[in-house]
């Protein structure tokens, strides 16, 4: 059976690197066809997996320079179904694309926005007078760099070789060790077997708004030997001052320990879900452009 992954596009993302290197992962533990299908938001990917449109999803969710993927983590509190099968940490090292020759002629910089955060110290030392122009994905934009040298792009060399543009300068990202982590996603009704690992990421709400109210979690970790490898509050979007917390954890939610946590949470969260055991696989971004070039994908709305 073909298993289809749901991506960030159009076609050229990161997303989409990270998405080639994990079925080349995949392809050789298990050997099924993989067909990648691009969507035009993180959420709509999100979604599509959710709806059983496609079989997994990947997802950027943290960035070494940036933090947190603020639309990944919400969707995924709200859609409340879909679980983690790995994580994925790829390098990223961005370029400035543009038909232009030298850097004075730019007046707009087009990228998702997480790349132009990374990117921020550059773009002010070296375009200061550049409009910056947040796009949904860094390949968004690529189709208006064909005939206008007045625009640039923030986008992978792979980008640049598939939609034919120059790289006007390379590696431009403000820190050499850039990564980011993305997300496999799988729809809960849909899982088999639950997924072993040495992570697990959770989210939950505290049950009231008091002194000491977050440290009651925090302890049960602690007792536990438990070590937190994240913590990131999100507003609950029912009032303000009110939040939600993801938590990454070194442990896998099946072991006696891992249980035993999970059911000392439940007296002193409001909500509480748990998003997956997984483990974490490196992706090569030169190993999965060369795959590209045997890779079927396919554009849905
Ligand atoms: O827009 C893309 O190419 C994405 O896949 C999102 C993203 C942007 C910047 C770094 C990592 C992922």
């Amino acid at each position: 059976m073909t298993v289809t992954i749901a991506y960030l596009g159009p076609e050229g993302t990161y997303t989409q690197l990270a998405a080639l290197a994990y079925s080349l992962n995949l392809e050789q533990h298990t050997s099924p066809p993989v067909n990648l299908v691009a969507f035009p938001s993180i959420p709509k990917a999100m979604q599509a997996t959710a709806d059983g449109m496609t079989t997994l999803t990947i997802v950027p969710v943290e960035n070494s320079t940036e933090g947190g993927v603020t639309t990944t983590l919400d969707t995924l509190w709200q859609l409340q179904q879909l679980k983690i099968h790995h994580a994925v940490v790829m390098p990223i090292r961005h370029g400035l694309l543009s038909q232009a020759t030298c850097l004075s002629v730019i007046e707009t910089v087009f990228s998702h926005p997480q790349a132009l955060s990374q990117c921020q110290r550059w773009l002010e030392h070296n375009l200061p007078q550049a409009n910056l122009v947040a796009t949904r994905s860094t390949t968004e934009a690529l189709d208006h760099l064909t005939d206008n040298s007045t625009v640039a792009a923030i986008s992978s060399e792979w980008a640049a070789q598939l939609y034919n543009l120059p790289i006007l300068v390379h590696n431009i990202n403000d820190h050499s060790d850039n990564c980011t982590k993305f997300w496999v996603l799988k729809d809960d009704n849909r899982e088999a077997d639950p997924v072993k690992g040495r992570y697990t990421s959770l989210a939950f709400s505290l049950p009231v708004n008091s002194p000491g109210a977050l440290l009651k979690p925090l302890d049960v970790f602690a007792r536990s030997g438990i070590n937190l490898s994240r913590i990131e509050s999100r507003p609950t979007k029912r009032s303000l001052g009110e939040y939600l917390f993801f938590v990454d954890l070194e442990t896998d939610a099946y072991s006696q320990t891992g249980q035993q946590a999970l059911n000392e949470l439940l007296y002193c969260t409001e909500s509480l879900v748990n998003f997956g055991t997984y483990d974490v696989v490196t992706a090569d971004p030169s190993l999965a452009a060369a795959k590209a070039k045997t890779q079927s994908t396919q554009a849905l709305p």
